[in-house]
């Protein structure tokens, strides 16, 4: 594999935070590797530094070691090159959603009347063609949280981290949204860093599936996702989805100590 197929590379990254009393470890010697057009998620317990991975990643906090590559360059402050869609609502309440969408192009100096066509079509891209002039309350979360990633995708990114963005939505609207996105990025050829306590959420929508392991966090094991293309939701029901589940519920299960028997972790895929 050659260097610009890794459109992302974390060289042994470590992220301490400077407490009172010394320093707080999130994360050790990262090593990952993400190759375009893929979509990986990041797993792990609670607090092991997931979000910190994808705020390194997306230049909004610095390295204490290591460091990030981003098409082979250094990364140490935000770009443009990757786009941020956060589990809250990050809508402006107070703008019509087409001109939600338009805003950030607004901001990189993109003419008005351009960047208001571009954003009708990513209106129609995330399926919303008929919602540009209502505001962000009028819609429903998962509506919303589809203006937040069209607003990404219309910055045209090489890659998107994504932190638990249907996080706030039942699992079935969220497994739902997911298929979705995943159907959209895999159109654009975009590639995905997605944080998610979910499983499901992972096994389904990724190529690969990285679990980190308590704090520090570190990486424990890397699964790739020998599910077909397309994904639907049928998929949910096949024997390879219940295989990688269990492999990955018994991965994080081992991290919190507990040993799962066969049938607990088939039944809880
Ligand atoms: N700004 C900060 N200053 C000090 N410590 C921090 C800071 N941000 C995060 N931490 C600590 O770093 C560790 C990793 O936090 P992080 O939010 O990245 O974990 P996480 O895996 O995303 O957690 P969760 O799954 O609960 O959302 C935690 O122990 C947290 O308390």
């Amino acid at each position: 594999m050659t260097r610009s197929e890794h459109i992302l590379d974390l060289q042994a990254v470590t992220k301490e935070y400077p407490l009172k009393d010394g320093n707080l470890v999130a994360l050790r010697d990262i090593d990952l590797k993400v190759d375009r057009g893929q979509v990986v998620s990041v797993l792990g317990p609670s607090g092991c530094g997931k979000t910190t991975l994808l705020e390194v990643v997306a230049g909004l906090l610095p390295v204490t070691r290591g460091q990030v590559l981003l098409q082979g360059e250094p990364m140490t402050s935000p770009s443009p090159k990757v786009g941020i869609v956060f589990q809250q609502d990050s809508t402006l309440p107070w703008r019509s959603v087409l001109s939600n969408i338009a805003f950030g192009m607004e901001m990189t100096g993109v003419p008005r009347a351009q960047a208001n066509r571009r954003a009708q079509d990513m209106l129609d891209l995330v399926g919303l063609s008929e919602f540009g002039h209502v505001h962000p309350h009028q819609l429903s979360g998962g509506m919303r949280q589809r203006v937040a990633v069209a607003r990404v995708l219309a910055l045209e990114p090489e890659l998107i981290v994504m932190d638990e963005p249907f996080g706030a939505l039942d699992e079935q609207t969220r497994l739902h949204l997911g298929l979705e996105l995943l159907d959209l990025v895999t159109r654009v050829g975009t590639t995905i860093l997605l944080v998610t306590h979910s499983i499901q959420e992972a096994a389904l929508l990724s190529d690969r599936v990285v679990v980190l392991s308590a704090r520090p966090g570190e990486i424990q094991e890397s699964f790739d996702v020998p599910l077909s293309k397309p994904r639907t939701l049928a998929t949910l029901a096949s024997a390879d989805y219940a295989r990688i589940t269990h492999t990955l519920w018994t991965c994080l299960m081992s991290l919190e100590g507990v040993r799962v028997s066969d049938d607990v972790a088939s039944a809880s895929g």
